[in-house]
């Protein structure tokens, strides 16, 4: 019963949810066809279901003139069931016999010991679906502009927040990136044939923020619209959680609030809140200076923190992981390859692996390595230290991967219980290693951030080691868009970087213009290479 009324379809239904063949042979059309027969039927049938491809039916593409896909849905009722899905606020990592709990309606990060908090889902509620169930139902709902299953994050809802009203939900249709298998690069660099890399930062605002934080703004939405006190929503950043923070907000009509360390992001970053309205404090110290103080002024005023130690961000963002496997039609890759600065993206992508495996959509999660500059290191330094010794935050130097340019990261935790849950490696790039790696992929088309560098050329060290073998099917972690990073680049290429020997650098050639002086530039520059 449960399971037909997940796709809207009436009563009476006598399918079991782990068993309704017949309901699960085509979870596409299915959906398709609620979707487009609803403006007769409130609750279509599985009758209507099945007359799908009837004429009748491919007439009615039109919606009436005052609704827009907000209304469509609430008429139709798609997603007003949550089935009994839940999730509540518990401390992280607790011990089994804890109690403690909050609802998500409740403003609050950590734990009464003071530690980080998690999201926990009703999985005995999920676990009443089979994991083909839920294979077939992410799958029914990609590329469709349904609300709001439209998003590659909201398409796993009941996952994500199962109990949000669809309504109160502030989406750009984030996620469903492309999954590009670097073909030439893998061939070429590194002699692999099952390379691929995740482009998370081909999205809205230009990086995998926006998974988490359509989340967390649709949330503040809900609390301000149940008449809780928040007057507006603040984060400090390295430029990316601030672009998405603002451009969130600024679609839902909430303050935004953000706080930058003054010169260290790049202009392209800074611009993003500036032109969406955001309040843009810029303060002269470095990332972890405004989270400190971020996280002060959160507790004083009622501004909510949109920063990951919110664990509401990462249940976005675990969203990428679920799509890397749909992607490869539910086979789990071999790597996954995610570069960490504060250090929240690596436990949303294990959770979300995770959560697979829970629910049976795989059998196994992916090995993860979490790739850190040499500049900012000190997950690296832990990890090298056998884990063992006490956390020691760092002083975080500057570094061309400027996002991930943090010493002291608020989820160090989540990631050292992701890393060793998933038999995890952490490794580093210095400045030229990275910034050569992505230079480097730029020449195979691609148009990376230095982050994703940082990814790569921890990629090329696990290569060269013999842990990643040739054939392992890895995925590298694009984290952001490489537009917003120009000026690494342009330095790159001018070969303006002190001590680095830019060797992939490809400048342009400053040429008379005048027809023989082209010509020789050609001849020596281009057809003796091809000779
Ligand atoms: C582009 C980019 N890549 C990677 C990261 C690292 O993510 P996390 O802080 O979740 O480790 C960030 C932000 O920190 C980022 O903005
Ligand atoms: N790279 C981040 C740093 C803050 O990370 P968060 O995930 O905790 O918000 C940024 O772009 O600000």
């Amino acid at each position: 019963m449960a399971a037909c009324s997940l796709f809207q379809a009436s009563s009476p239904c006598t399918l079991n949810p782990r068993t309704s063949k017949s309901f699960l042979r085509n979870p596409r059309t299915q959906s398709l066809s609620i979707r487009s027969c609803s403006s007769s039927s409130a609750t279509p049938s599985i009758t209507s279901i099945s007359s799908e491809s009837s004429s009748n039916c491919h007439s009615k593409h039109r919606r009436p003139a005052d609704e827009n896909i907000r209304d469509e849905a609430k008429r139709t009722h798609i997603t007003d069931n949550n089935h009994g899905f839940s999730a509540k606020y518990v401390p992280f990592n607790a011990d089994p016999s804890s109690t403690e709990s909050y609802s998500l309606d409740e403003i609050i990060y950590r734990s009464k010991s003071g530690g980080l908090l998690d999201v926990q889902h009703d999985m005995e509620a999920l676990k009443k679906f089979d994991g083909k169930y839920w294979k077939n139902l992410f799958d029914s709902r990609i590329g469709k502009t349904t609300w709001p299953y439209g998003s590659g994050v909201w398409s796993k809802k009941e996952w994500v927040l199962p109990e949000i009203d669809s309504d109160h939900i502030v989406s750009a249709f984030e996620g469903n990136s492309n999954l590009f298998w670097a073909e030439r690069y893998g061939k070429t660099i590194l002699g692999m044939n099952d390379l691929w890399v995740k482009h998370c930062g081909i999205s809205h605002t230009g990086s995998f923020k926006d998974l988490g934080m359509t989340v967390l703004v649709s949330q503040v939405n809900r609390l301000r619209k149940l008449g809780k006190p928040v007057v507006g929503v603040g984060c400090a950043s390295t430029g990316d959680t601030s672009a998405a923070l603002s451009a969130y907000c600024a679609a839902a009509g909430i303050p935004a609030i953000v706080f930058l360390p003054a010169n260290k992001i790049s202009m392209a970053q800074l611009v993003q809140p500036i032109a969406n309205g955001a309040k843009v404090i810029s303060l002269d110290t470095d990332f972890d200076g405004c989270m400190q103080l971020i996280r002060e002024v959160t507790a004083e005023l009622p501004i909510y923190l949109a920063n990951s130690l919110n664990s509401l961000r990462l249940e976005g963002q675990k969203t990428a992981a679920i799509e890397i496997l749909q992607q490869f039609d539910w086979e789990v890759p071999d790597w996954v390859i995610v570069p960490g600065g504060n250090l929240g993206n690596i436990y949303a992508f294990y959770k979300g692996f995770q959560m697979c495996k829970e629910l049976g959509l795989v059998d196994r999660i992916p090995r993860m390595v979490c790739a850190q500059a040499a500049n900012a290191n000190p997950l690296y330094l832990h990890y090298k230290s056998g884990w063992d010794s006490e956390f020691k935050p760092v002083t975080a130097a500057t570094t061309f991967a400027s996002a991930i340019q943090i010493g002291d990261p608020v989820s160090i935790d989540r990631a050292v219980f992701a890393l060793k849950n998933c038999d995890g490696i952490v490794e580093e790039a210095s400045e030229e290693e990275l910034m050569d790696a992505m230079s480097q992929a730029d020449l195979t088309g691609m148009f990376i951030c230095p982050h994703t560098g940082v990814a790569l050329a921890a990629l090329i060290k696990l290569r060269n080691s013999g842990v990643i073998q040739p054939n392992d099917r890895t995925v590298v972690v694009s984290t952001a868009h490489g537009l917003k990073f120009t000026q690494s680049k342009i330095d790159y290429h001018s070969k303006e970087i002190p001590d680095m020997a830019s060797r992939f650098a490809n400048p342009p050639i400053e040429v008379k213009a005048d027809f023989g002086a082209v010509m020789d530039v050609l001849k020596k520059r281009v057809l003796s290479e091809y000779q």
